[in-house]
């Protein structure tokens, strides 16, 4: 297999650059509760920014949110540019939500200890086509995410297009690796059986010359093979009129186990469920992926690729408790958010939930 878009990162000129902005704390807002007990808590007391420093020190905050604010992956995937402004929308969404009593009950005085955050990546110049500031981004993302696992935090990336998902991957691939290859119990153990469940109306595999939104999955795929690893993807919400003939094509190469939007609304929950249990048990760790474009555009209109159909947003957040549940998640996203297109803030309303939900099914779990 071939890979042009992985290499794209090595061969392409550095002309231009990206830059990682710290967390702005005083960004962390919400409502005031004077009146009632400590226990009305919300998430925009508890978050600090993430403490760096060394990766071989365990004292980074248990998650770790890191934002991908570059779309240009969208931009040259055809698509309606604009979900490089999402992620302090998604964070300001999210810190006005309750911390909710069982978690306060569980880390009582660790509270501080739960939520870092560890800023965004932007990705600038988005109007030059061909520049490489998607491939730099990720490269710069990856660190990000890779330093969290190191330091045995889950990191959470805030996207940005679905571009953030080569990131993310790249970033836990990168923490699996032995760091000292010289020791040989570390240079002959196995990696990791590493699985990718995405839920998005679209499969992401496309073929094409460049890294886009649209290729993430792909890249992922030839990135494994080139280093003899399976790919397990698992793409939940799939839409029949959002993928041609020959995505569906690659999707049976690839083994790609696909659940279709039609299957998420008819099926009995059981048989999904155990659907998506089977593939969790067939792999050690998994890479949990949220195109926000699997929700309807009633739900969720501030994307970059409506949904006409799309599936549930109970549905979602039942599969994606059943998934944390696991333990085995080691990194997550949430992209595709379009604030151009929002109304209300209604899109970013549901992705802090969704937000909510991995960040608490996940400390809930360990
Ligand atoms: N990340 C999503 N990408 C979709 C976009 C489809 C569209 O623009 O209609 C895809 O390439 O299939
Ligand atoms: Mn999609
Ligand atoms: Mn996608």
């Amino acid at each position: 297999m071939t890979s042009l878009t992985n290499k794209a990162a090595s061969t392409i000129i550095h002309t231009k650059s990206v830059s990682h902005t710290a967390a702005d704390i005083s960004r962390w807002t919400g409502r005031a509760e004077p009146f009632e007990t400590a226990r009305a808590r919300y998430w925009y007391q508890i978050a600090q920014p993430y403490t760096f420093g060394s990766a071989s020190q365990q004292n980074g905050q248990r998650v770790g949110l890191v934002g991908f604010a570059c779309d240009q992956g969208v931009r040259r995937n055809q698509g309606r540019v604009g979900a490089r402004a999402a992620p302090p929308l998604i964070r300001q969404a999210f810190a006005a939500l309750p911390v909710i009593a069982e978690l306060q009950q569980c880390f009582d005085n660790q509270l501080s200890t739960l939520l870092g955050d560890a800023g965004d990546i932007h990705c600038h110049d988005h109007d030059d086509f061909a520049a490489d500031m998607l491939e730099q981004a990720q490269v710069k993302y990856a660190d990000k995410v890779n330093h969290i696992i190191k330091k045995g935090g889950l990191p959470i990336g805030l996207g940005g297009g679905h571009a953030i998902a080569y990131g993310s991957f790249l970033g836990l691939w990168q923490a699996l690796q032995p760091t000292d290859i010289t020791n040989a119990a570390n240079a002959t153990k196995a990696l990791p059986r590493i699985g990718i469940i995405n839920f998005d109306a679209h499969l992401d595999i496309r073929q094409s010359d460049v890294a886009t939104s649209g290729t993430p999955f792909r890249q992922i795929a030839e990135h494994l093979d080139e280093h003899g690893q399976p790919f397990n993807y698992c793409c939940i919400g799939v839409s029949r009129f959002s993928n041609t003939a020959a995505l569906f094509d690659r999707a049976e190469q690839l083994g790609v186990h696909i659940i279709s939007d039609e299957e998420c609304t008819n099926k009995k929950w059981e048989k999904i469920a155990t659907q998506i249990t089977s593939f969790i048990d067939n792999v050690d760790i998994i890479y949990l992926s949220i195109d926000m474009d699997c929700l309807p555009s009633s739900v969720v209109p501030g994307v970059s690729a409506p949904a006409a159909y799309g599936i549930e947003l109970s549905f979602v957040e039942r599969a994606v408790k059943l998934i944390l549940s696991s333990g085995k998640v080691k990194v997550a996203d949430i992209a595709e958010i379009n604030p151009t297109f929002d109304i209300d803030s209604r899109s970013c309303k549901v992705a802090a939930r969704l937000l909510a939900t991995i960040i608490e099914q996940h400390l809930l779990t360990l």
